[in-house]
């Protein structure tokens, strides 16, 4: 479902964020990146959204390159995508209904249906008594998790979600990851960047990274992966 292929990333003059990374992600898999500050995480992920193009090698989702889609199919690759970067970018002056509703609207979807998709999502999140609420009056993990049903409300194939957990406390991370979970459950494939090692400890698969290579694990170098 998701492929690199000898990726390297350059921006500018700096040195490579990513250098000859190669893996791949199975349909439905939930696979964590973890990696030191400026390991290349977010490079990464950015790339899987088209939101960066790799200097060499290639990325593929579905099958398809994304390095060579032209623009006029990037909304098309993002509607399969449900992102999570931080910060979570919530429009204080608008509702949390009206934040989870946005992402449909603009892909014209009428506006009841838009209403009754968001606050099922909302739902799915727990967070169904918030819905007239302004983001601020939420608390850091209840933002979080409007940011996860703004992601999810367009039924995604993929979850990208960058530090999903950063500045929340245990529970509040807790929750988090229990609605990310449950997308995962649901056969949504799962790409999560953590420095959390609370998360990293049950993960089934961890992708790391350190200076912008990988570090070998099972999945990179091809085993079989653990079910
Ligand atoms: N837009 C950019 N322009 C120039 N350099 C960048 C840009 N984005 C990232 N970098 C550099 O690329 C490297 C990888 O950055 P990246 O943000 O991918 O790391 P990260 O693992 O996500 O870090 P963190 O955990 O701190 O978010 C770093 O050296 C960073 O300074």
């Amino acid at each position: 479902m998701i492929e690199f292929n000898r990726v390297s990333k350059q921006y500018g003059r700096g040195g490579a964020a990513l250098s000859d990374v190669t893996l791949s992600i199975a349909k439905g898999e939930l696979a964590f990146l973890s990696g030191p500050s400026g390991a290349g995480k977010s490079t990464l992920l950015k790339m899987i959204a088209a939101i960066e193009r790799p200097t060499s090698g290639s990325v593929l989702v579905n099958g398809q390159d994304i390095g060579q889609l032209p623009a006029s199919g990037i909304p098309y690759l993002r509607r399969n995508l449900g992102l999570m970067f931080q910060p979570a970018n919530l429009l204080s002056d608008r509702t949390v209904l009206a934040n989870v509703m946005l992402p449909l609207l603009i892909t014209g979807a009428p506006r009841n249906e838009a209403e009754k998709r968001a606050r099922a999502a909302l739902d799915k999140v727990g967070l169904t008594d918030k819905a007239l609420s302004e983001p601020l009056a939420l608390s850091g993990g209840e933002q979080q998790r409007v940011a996860i049903a703004r992601a999810i409300v367009n039924r995604p194939q993929i979850i990208l979600a960058d530090e999903p957990t950063a500045n929340l406390d245990r529970a509040s991370a807790g929750k988090v990851m229990d609605a990310l979970m449950a997308f995962h459950v649901a056969g949504v494939t799962c790409l999560i960047a953590t420095h959390d090692e609370a998360i990293l400890r049950g993960a089934d698969r961890i992708i790391r990274l350190q200076a912008g290579r990988l570090i070998d694990t099972p999945a990179a170098v091809g085993e079989t992966l653990p079910s």
